[in-house]
């Protein structure tokens, strides 16, 4: 059953006098429940797509589905009330907001989910001792490793409940243990909170823990 689904996707950029079709024609499905990787090289297309599918970029041509709603077809607060209830992001760069501690983070983020005051506490501490910092729920990000600050970052992205977690690149600046450590956590949530993740990767290592791999090539889906 797939929680994402798209038709014939399209999005062009222009750049000058011309416009090219950075994403082609994609038709892909998402799994609900699984952990998918999105691969490709430099350039094809993976941060460009991952938009389109988190509704952070409007497509050019074509359909997305999200449990079967035509994503591309609903006026834009009702679009930005299915991202907030039902998407949770997870960047490159970690960023979190450095006066605030691990757990104020995740707080913050309940408070803007639209959390009561009387949830976010039992669920931030929860989320924190899902990603292994219920110890260090108290440190500020500069006292926390590049993979702790992650970790922080995907407690805050899970918090609110999510149906799925679009995870751009997330070990890339991790070294690679710290980032299979990361991924095994993303394996985790997908077995034991029943959340979707799609993230995306150039890692060979990472690859291989995934349930789905969809590759891209220049714009478009290839499966082997
Ligand atoms: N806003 C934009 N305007 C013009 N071109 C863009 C824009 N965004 C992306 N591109 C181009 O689209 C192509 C795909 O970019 P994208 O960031 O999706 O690739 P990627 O697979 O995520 O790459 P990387 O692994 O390096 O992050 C690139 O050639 C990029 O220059």
């Amino acid at each position: 059953m797939p929680i994402i689904r798209t038709e014939h996707l399209g999005r062009d950029f222009r750049i000058g006098e011309e416009v090219i079709s950075i994403i082609k024609q994609v038709n892909l499905s998402i799994e609900k429940g699984k952990l998918t990787i999105l691969r490709g090289r430099s350039g094809s297309g993976k941060t460009t797509l991952m938009n389109l599918l988190g509704t952070l970029d409007k497509p050019s041509r074509g359909k997305i589905f999200f449990d079967n709603e035509d994503m591309t077809a609903i006026p834009e607060k009702k679009l930005d009330n299915l991202r907030r209830l039902n998407m949770g992001f997870v960047f490159q760069s970690v960023a979190l907001i450095s006066l605030m501690s691990a757990y104020e983070n995740v707080e913050f983020g309940l408070r803007i989910a639209g959390y009561e005051a009387s949830q976010r506490k039992n669920r931030a501490e929860e989320c924190l001792n899902i990603v292994g910092l219920g110890k260090r729920m108290h440190h500020m990000p500069a006292q926390l490793s590049g993979g702790e600050q992650q970790r922080v970052a995907i407690a805050r992205a899970i918090a609110h409940k999510p149906k799925i977690i679009f995870a751009d690149e997330p070990t890339a600046e991790l070294d690679t243990n710290t980032g299979l450590q990361v991924v095994k956590l993303f394996k985790e949530l997908v077995e034991h909170e029943g959340i979707t993740i799609l993230m995306t990767t150039h890692d060979p290592n990472i690859i291989e823990v995934a349930d789905n791999v969809i590759t891209i090539e220049d714009g478009e889906v290839v499966y082997e």
